[in-house]
């Protein structure tokens, strides 16, 4: 149930808890990071919803995207703000919360991307900004820190050939090359779409043991930067 908290609609009933969005590349490891802070009992974690992306009653919506962008680049992003929309407004019953991605790298991410890159009609475009800026003037989406796994698309795309996710083999490298610029503008150089909140940056090219280390360095920090 909502309510309206501070002219916004919120969450009924739920005491407000930190909320951490782990942002990053395809395939760049954000999915492993949540797994290892998933162990820790007092961190829920929430990952992207992939799987009713590819199966909404019946349909695959990010298969018909990668394979005609043009035609069901609005079909899937219309589905992920939703979907992600969904999560933010879900319980928590864990002290912090820790999410895959966000519906704003949604829109200042993927949406943007298509658009750009000519893929993506300019009423399409048009529509899902308004549906966004509607959802964000009208809705309460706290983000108290952003942890930005930085890798280099090259990096990314041999995680991507290695995880083998089917509706993924076409993407080449050009595509996570445009993904990274998005990422860099919006959350190193500032200079592309408001920040919802401060940002962490943590160098995500190195082995799986080393990323575990550097996790397992940075937890207090996350922990005690999401609690401002
Ligand atoms: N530091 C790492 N070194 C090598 N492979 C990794 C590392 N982190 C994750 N992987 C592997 O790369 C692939 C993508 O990782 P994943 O966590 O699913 O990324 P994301 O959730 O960001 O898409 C998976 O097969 C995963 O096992
Ligand atoms: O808004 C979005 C978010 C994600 N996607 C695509 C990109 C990937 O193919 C999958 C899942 O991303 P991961 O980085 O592996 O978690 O969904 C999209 O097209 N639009």
């Amino acid at each position: 149930m909502l309510s309206s908290f501070q002219g916004k609609l919120a969450r009924n009933g739920d005491e407000r808890k930190p909320v951490i969005c782990i942002e990053g590349n395809i395939a760049s490891g954000k999915t492993t990071c949540l797994e290892f802070f998933s162990k820790t009992s007092d961190i829920e974690v929430l990952t992207e919803p992939v799987a009713k992306w590819r199966n909404v009653r019946g349909h695959n919506p990010l298969a018909l995207m990668y394979q005609d962008p043009q035609r069901w680049g609005i079909t899937l992003q219309t589905y992920v703000q939703l979907t992600m929309l969904d999560i933010h407004l879900s319980a928590t019953s864990a002290p912090f919360r820790m999410m895959e991605r966000s519906i704003f790298s949604a829109k200042y991410i993927f949406v943007e991307n298509l658009f750009k890159s000519g893929k993506m009609p300019e009423v399409d475009y048009a529509v899902l900004s308004e549906w966004f800026d509607w959802i964000t003037s009208n809705v309460s989406i706290p983000v108290d820190l952003i942890v930005y796994l930085q890798t280099s698309p090259q990096v990314c795309h041999e995680r991507l050939k290695q995880r083998c996710r089917e509706e993924e083999k076409v993407i080449p490298l050009e595509y996570l090359e445009s993904i990274h610029q998005l990422y860099e503008d919006w959350l190193i150089k500032r200079t592309s779409f408001p920040l919802p909140a401060p940002v962490l940056v943590i160098p995500a090219d190195h082995d799986l043991q080393k990323m575990l280390h550097q996790y397992e360095e940075n937890r207090d920090k996350i922990l005690a930067a999401s609690q401002v």
